[in-house]
């Protein structure tokens, strides 16, 4: 039996890539009901076509507004927080909208999760909220701290509430795959912001994977990411022009609004409290109490053991190695055959 048989599952953002996976997943594994909570209602038909199923129900509403998510929540067991505001040009000129969602919305969801008597929510976070240098890391930073300080501020909380911290995912909406997809197939040439800068590289499988390694495993507190090798953007562009067998070029146009060069899952003070899970690393929660007089005489000396996870360190991906990641998605699979490039 699985742990989601006659459950019901909530996820925010739900119509997005992950929300669209993650609930078809559920429906398979027997859930009781799986809700999508999110603003556009048209998303909403779309994926309630593509699923076809009663279980699935779908709340129009906003993570800012406390009562739709108590709506939506009531009733639940689990929730997967992915509802954000996650570009990172948009939410340099609006980065207080970023608070909101990101930052005061997950705080409805938590604390209306706790209400409600939800077992475990697993919120969604990124790369880019480690030493972050942007709004939408800045605001995601915080919403790891909002999600850590439910058991800190409650130790006897009855929600288990953790974090997840992805890296890219391959070919999910607006990102740089398709953008890349569309440019070969038009013949134009690509525009690269910089092709020494790296990027941590997972399929939408393998973010769904990672959150429900969280689900399963999470102690209060607990933040989950997920070993990923890494690769620069000028290899990713490379291997795209030779999988669609095009004669486009590069255009290096520079770097866009508070972007990085290469991005850190994990910083050397996380890993100083981190647990190897093999595939995964569990980092904890610093559990200590706030009375701080307690430990003025016992600092934490591990911290100068460890370096950073980050981008431009970790196994550094070959051509062969992305295009053999890249052909395992379906969607350039698709793109490949109506390109009319035989598919290995
Ligand atoms: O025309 C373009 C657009 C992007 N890039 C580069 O491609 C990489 C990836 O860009 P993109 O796919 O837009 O992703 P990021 O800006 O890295 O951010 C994505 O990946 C994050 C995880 O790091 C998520 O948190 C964000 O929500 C998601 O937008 C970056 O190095 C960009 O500089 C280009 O070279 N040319």
């Amino acid at each position: 039996m699985s742990a989601y048989e006659g459950k019901k599952v909530l996820v925010t953002g739900g119509t997005g890539s992950f929300g669209r996976t993650v609930a078809q997943r559920m429906l398979t594994l027997g859930v009781d009901e799986v809700r999508v909570l999110s603003r556009d209602e048209e998303k909403q038909d779309a994926m309630r076509h593509e699923l076809r199923d009663g279980r699935a129900r779908f709340y129009v509403g906003d993570v800012r507004d406390a009562l739709s998510v108590e709506r939506a929540v009531r009733g639940v067991d689990y929730v997967f927080h992915a509802a954000a505001l996650k570009q990172v040009p948009s939410c340099e000129f609006f980065p207080l909208e970023a608070v909101r969602t990101n930052v005061l919305g997950s705080e409805n969801v938590v604390r209306l999760s706790e209400a409600a008597g939800v077992s475990s929510v697993v919120c969604l976070s990124t790369d880019k909220a480690v030493y972050p240098v942007n709004a939408m890391g800045m605001s995601k930073a915080l919403m790891e701290k909002v999600a850590q300080s439910h058991g800190l501020n409650d130790p006897d909380a009855g929600t288990v509430v953790s974090c997840v911290r992805y890296g890219n995912v391959m070919y999910s909406r607006g990102s740089v795959i398709p953008l890349f997809i569309k440019q070969v197939r038009a013949g134009k040439n690509l525009t690269v912001t910089d092709p020494g800068m790296t990027r941590f590289m997972m399929s939408l499988q393998q973010s769904v994977e990672l959150v429900e390694f969280a689900f399963m495993h999470a102690q209060q507190g607990d933040l989950f990411i997920r070993k990923a090798p890494a690769c620069t953007i000028g290899d990713l562009a490379t291997a795209i022009t030779e999988l669609f067998e095009s004669s486009s070029r590069v255009d290096v146009i520079g770097i866009r609004h508070a972007e990085k060069r290469f991005e850190a899952l994990a910083s050397r003070e996380e890993l100083a409290r981190a647990v190897d899970e093999g595939t995964y690393f569990r980092i904890r929660a610093d559990n200590r109490d706030l009375n701080y007089a307690i430990y003025v005489d016992e600092g934490d000396r591990s911290q100068s053991q460890f370096d950073d996870y980050d981008s431009q360190s970790v196994e550094r991906m070959s051509l062969n190695e992305i295009k053999d990641m890249l052909l395992l998605l379906q969607p350039v699979r698709a793109e490949l055959a109506a390109a009319g490039i035989t598919v290995p």
